[in-house]
């Protein structure tokens, strides 16, 4: 495989242009998957690691009749505020005067920031903005890649209708990637794209209600997770202060590295800074993810439902239409968190048993955030018909999640009838417009694109969030 790469590499223009990637980074790259889940969702794609073993295909003698699909954008560079704390940490690093020892050693051979370029913050990674040439987890190869994999499993839904309209948030990462996607369907396929607004304004009409709820408070259950011990970060810093003295890391430095980690191998293909861990540290990192995001976006907090109900309504209307409907594939593009709105509401990765912060539970936790929401996820609802009865069922990053009590179908699918009454149960007492307080912020209090995109044109302005 590495001669492969290498003699590809030597004939190809790169080898001949400005940078010459060392062999020593060819032999890092893909060496790191096995952290990505550790990683909060920073880290490139991977399938959700429990997979029960169902097959993602349609069951025997069965057809598919429609497939809707929730997805975050590919692997990104960090945020604008989660770059200027790295840029802090980075600095302490970069002004020590004496040569470092132990894990962070590889910062005396020459190296180089992965961010350098402060217009990536925010942004797709792509090929033309990695920091090596070689790096194969770009958001932009990860869309093209999910485009061709999409054909390959759904590709005969598009085969009586070749206009597919594809709907993408106003983000500008979310939009890339919805266009990487579109590219790699290829000409056979006439794709447009709806670009709905997701400032609070856009209201109800939305594919990202956590923006269009002022009533979400990100801190609400804070009393709960503030208890989460950071002894784990604190032993970080002093390990490598004690390796380097003079170097005073605390311990906000030490939950930035985590971060360096994951969104460098975003942009680099992979990264020396993962190598500080030990892997008791990257268990309990990844379940501070877990515990936060339950408290302020899954199922720890209550108004979630209610946020998330706004697209899960949408999705069970187009399934009750799929026969009326010309349109047999429902794309959408998004951000993680309105995914994780979007789960919580359907109900897939509550148990019932709170998170709690004194202890790992590790036989009784279902919420893994970074196996819902990694960078590129995918959220598949199928609909098949066999014989003459219908099923709906759930694909979550490639792995089938069934919903537990209503699993009786081919592919432990749930028949449709039963289907829209587990809807119903858990759609009951939810109410996206008043528990948000939406009209505080829009008079628009439906979800109508999906809908009405024929008449209306979607292209609202992009912006950098
Ligand atoms: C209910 C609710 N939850 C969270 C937020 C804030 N928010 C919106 S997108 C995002 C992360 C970017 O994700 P990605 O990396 O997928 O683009 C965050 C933190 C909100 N406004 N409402």
């Amino acid at each position: 495989m590495l001669s492969l790469i290498l003699s590809a590499l030597l004939a190809s223009p790169v080898a001949q242009g400005l940078v010459v990637p060392q062999l020593v980074e060819l032999q890092k790259i893909g060496t790191q998957d096995d952290i990505f889940p550790y990683l909060a969702g920073d880290a490139p794609y991977f399938s959700y690691p429990n997979d029960y073993g169902i097959p993602r295909e349609a069951p025997e003698s069965c057809e598919m009749t429609q497939v809707q699909l929730i997805a975050r954008h590919g692997e990104r560079y960090p945020s604008k505020s989660r770059g200027r704390k790295l840029f802090k940490t980075w600095y302490k690093l970069s002004n020590y005067t004496k040569t470092f020892n132990g894990s962070l050693s590889f910062l005396n051979d020459d190296y180089e920031f992965f961010i350098q370029d402060l217009d990536n913050l925010e942004q797709e990674t792509t090929l033309e903005n990695s920091v090596n040439p070689l790096n194969p987890y770009t958001g932009e190869m990860d869309a093209k890649l999910h485009a061709r994999d999409f054909l390959q499993q759904y590709g005969n839904l598009l085969e009586n209708n070749t206009n597919l309209t594809v709907f993408a948030t106003s983000s500008r990462r979310v939009h890339d990637t919805a266009k990487y996607f579109i590219d790699a369907l290829g000409s056979d396929y006439n794709a447009t794209l709806q670009v709905i607004d997701e400032e609070p304004s856009a209201g109800a009409n939305t594919i990202s209600a956590g923006y269009s709820c002022p009533a979400w408070n990100e801190s609400a259950f804070s009393n709960i997770t503030d208890a989460y011990s950071d002894k784990y970060l604190e032993n970080i810093a002093k390990r490598l202060n004690k390796q380097n003295p003079g170097l005073n890391l605390t311990s906000s430095d030490s939950f930035m590295l985590f971060s360096w980690c994951a969104y460098e191998i975003s942009a680099r293909g992979y990264s020396d800074i993962c190598d500080v861990f030990t892997q008791d540290e990257l268990i309990r990192y990844s379940y501070y993810d877990d515990l936060s995001n339950y408290y302020s976006d899954g199922p720890g907090y209550p108004l979630i439902k209610d946020v998330g109900s706004n697209l899960f309504n949408a999705t069970v209307k187009l399934l009750k239409q799929s026969e009326e409907l010309d349109q047999k594939a429902w794309l959408s593009f998004t951000h993680d968190t309105d995914i994780l709105n979007y789960l919580t509401t359907v109900g897939l990765f509550d148990d019932g048993n709170p998170l709690n912060a004194t202890y790992v539970p590790f036989r009784d936790h279902v919420f893994h955030k970074s196996w819902q929401v990694p960078m590129g996820a995918r959220v598949y609802t199928q609909k098949f018909q066999c014989s003459n009865e219908s099923y709906v069922r759930y694909v979550v990053n490639d792995a089938v999640i069934p919903i537990e009590s209503c699993s009786s179908g081919p592919g432990f699918s749930c028949p449709e009838d039963d289907f829209y009454d587990y809807a119903a149960s858990r759609l009951q007492g939810l109410n996206f417009a008043a528990a948000c307080d939406v009209t505080s912020v829009s008079n628009v209090t439906s979800l109508t694109y999906y809908w009405d995109y024929n008449t209306t044109n979607y292209n609202a302005t992009l912006l950098d969030q």
